[in-house]
C-alpha cells in the first residue's frame, strides 16, 4: 500500500519527539498502521542537532509545508495560535488532514476548525493537545463510546503537578521548579499559561467537549492557578491529611456543566493525591464502565510525540474516511449551558492571619456560622516572638461558593485579620 506522507512544522520538543518516533519506530508503524509512514517534508526555523532529518526537505516557509503536493497530513507543533491557525487553515483547504499538538488552538479556534475539516472532508486530531502521553481522548472518544459520561476530572497540566510535587516534597522554590520544567521542555513558551491555569483549561475545554458532545467552550471554563499556592499552604494541608493538587473538572448536571479549574486538597489517600511529578491522570465516569483512571507523563518530547503519533496512525488506517475529533460531526454537538461556580460546592481551606487575643477566633466562626457553614478541623500555631499575628487555617463543611465568598468577606472585614486565603477540597468519590 502507498506511504501516508507526513509533513511535520515545528522541530522542538513535540516536533523533534515526533520525527525521532517515525524514524526510530518506521517499521512497527508501517505494520501497525498498514502502510508505510513516510517524512516527506519539514518546517523549522533552524536545523537543530537533536533532529537530523536526513535528505527531507526543510521550509523555512511553513505555508509551503502545508500546501506541498507529497504531504497527505500536516503536523502542526509550532505553538501559539495566530500562524498555528492559518497552518492548519491552509492544509485543510488543500486537502490534507492535521495533527496537532497545540490545546490552544484548540480550546480557541476549534469550532470553527473542526467545521472547516469536515467541510473539506478531512480529519482534525489533537490527543497529545491533552495530557500528553495518555491516550486520553482515544479512551473518551472509543472506549467510552457506550457510555454516558458524567465527569471528567484530573490533574491535567504537568508543569504545574512537578512544580506542587517538588515544593512539597523537597522544599524547593517555586522559581526554581518552574526553570526545571522550562528546561526539561515541559513548559509552555509562555509559562504563566502553566502556572495560571490557563493550559489546564484549555485542556478541560477539549476535553468536556468530548465528554458530553458540545461545542468547545474555553471561556466557560473558571480558571485559577498554583502562583498563590504557598509553601506554608502545602505544609499545613499535609499536618491535616491532604495533599494539594491542580485540578480540571468538568461535571453534567442536570440543568448544565460545572467546568473549573483550581488548585484543590485532596485526601492523601486518594488516587489522584499521589500522582507526582510531571505525571497527569484524568478519571472519567461513566454510566456503564463506573470510574475508571488512567494516569502517565502529561509533558515532555516522547511521551507527547508518542501521541501524535497515535493520531498519524489513525489517519492512516482510516484511509479516505475522516475521524470526527470529538467522536461525533459537529453539527451532532449540542450547546449545554455553563454553571456559574456560585452554584457549585465544595469543602474549603481556609488560611489567615489572625492577631493573637481572645475573641478573633468566635468571631471568625460567628462569620463561617452565618452563612450555615461550620468548622471540621482548625490549626492555630504559636505566636513567634515579636510577631503582630498568626498563621490560622480552618477547614470547613461543604458549602456553596457563594456563602463561602460572603463569609471570606465578612473574615476580611473584621479587625485583627489579615491575607485570607481559601482553596478548594474535593474528595472525588
Ligand atoms: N512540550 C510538551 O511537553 C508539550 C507541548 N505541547 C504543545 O506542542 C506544541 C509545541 O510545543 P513544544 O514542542 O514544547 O515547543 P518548542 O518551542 O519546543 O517547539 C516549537 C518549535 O516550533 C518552531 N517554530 C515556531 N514558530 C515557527 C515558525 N514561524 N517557523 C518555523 N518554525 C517555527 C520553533 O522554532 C520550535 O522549534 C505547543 O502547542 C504545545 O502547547 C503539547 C503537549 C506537551
Ligand atoms: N505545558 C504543558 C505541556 C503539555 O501539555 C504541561 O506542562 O502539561
Ligand atoms: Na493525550
Amino acid at each position: 500500500m502507498s506511504a501516508l506522507r507526513i509533513g511535520v512544522c515545528g522541530n522542538g520538543t513535540v516536533g523533534g519527539g515526533t520525527i525521532e518516533l517515525l524514524r526510530d519506530q518506521a517499521s512497527l508503524l508501517a505494520s501497525r498502521a498498514g502502510r508505510p509512514l513516510a517524512l516527506t517534508r519539514v518546517g523549522a526555523r533552524r536545523d537543530r542537532d537533536d533532529c537530523p532529518l536526513g535528505d527531507v526537505p526543510v521550509h523555512r516557509d511553513l505555508l509551503e509545508v502545508a500546501q506541498a503536493e507529497d504531504v497527505d497530513v500536516l503536523v502542526e507543533c509550532i505553538g501559539g495560535t495566530e500562524l498555528a491557525r492559518d497552518l492548519v487553515e491552509t492544509a485543510l483547504r488543500s486537502g490534507k488532514s492535521v495533527v496537532t499538538a497545540n490545546k490552544a488552538l484548540i480550546a480557541e479556534h476549534g469550532n470553527a476548525l473542526l467545521a472547516l475539516a469536515e467541510e473539506c472532508g478531512q480529519s482534525l486530531l489533537c490527543e497529545a493537545a491533552v495530557a500528553g502521553g495518555i491516550p486520553i481522548l482515544k479512551a473518551l472518544r472509543d472506549g467510552m463510546a457506550a457510555n454516558t459520561v458524567t465527569e471528567v476530572s484530573g490533574i491535567i497540566n504537568g508543569t504545574g503537578n512537578f512544580i506542587l510535587t517538588e515544593m512539597g516534597a523537597h522544599q524547593r522554590s517555586f522559581d526554581d521548579v518552574l526553570a526545571e520544567a522550562q528546561a526539561l521542555g515541559y513548559a509552555e513558551a509562555d509559562p504563566t499559561f502553566d502556572v495560571e491555569g490557563v493550559d489546564a483549561a484549555h485542556k478541560l475545554s477539549i476535553l468536556a467537549a468530548m465528554a458530553f458532545s458540545t461545542p468547545l467552550n474555553f471561556s466557560g471554563v473558571f480558571c485559577e492557578g498554583i502562583s498563590a499556592v504557598t509553601p506554608a499552604d502545602i505544609q499545613f494541608a499535609d499536618e491535616l491529611g491532604y495533599r494539594i493538587k491542580h485540578l480540571g473538572i468538568a461535571k453534567a448536571h442536570a440543568d448544565g456543566v460545572e467546568l473549573r479549574v483550581h488548585p484543590t486538597l485532596l485526601p492523601k489517600d486518594a488516587l489522584l493525591a499521589n500522582v507526582d511529578g510531571v505525571l497527569n491522570a484524568v478519571r472519567l465516569e461513566g454510566h456503564a464502565a463506573g470510574e475508571t483512571v488512567y494516569s502517565g507523563a502529561g509533558a515532555g518530547r516522547l511521551p507527547t510525540a508518542s501521541a501524535v503519533v497515535a493520531d498519524i496512525v489513525d489517519l492512516a488506517r482510516a484511509g479516505a474516511e475522516p475521524v470526527h475529533c470529538l467522536g461525533v460531526p459537529v453539527k451532532a454537538l449540542k450547546a449545554l449551558p455553563t454553571l456559574p461556580m456560585e452554584a457549585v460546592s465544595s469543602a474549603w481551606y481556609l488560611r489567615l492571619q489572625a492577631e493573637d487575643r481572645p475573641g478573633v477566633m468566635s468571631q471568625l466562626a460567628s462569620c463561617l456560622g452565618a452563612e450555615g457553614i461550620s468548622i471540621e478541623a482548625l490549626i492555630q500555631k504559636p505566636p513567634k516572638a515579636a510577631a503582630a499575628t498568626v498563621p490560622v487555617v480552618v477547614l470547613t463543611n461543604t458549602a456553596r461558593e457563594d456563602a463561602l465568598r460572603r463569609a471570606v468577606a465578612a473574615i476580611s472585614a473584621l479587625p485583627g485579620i489579615t491575607e485570607p486565603h481559601c482553596i478548594r477540597i474535593e474528595s472525588l468519590d
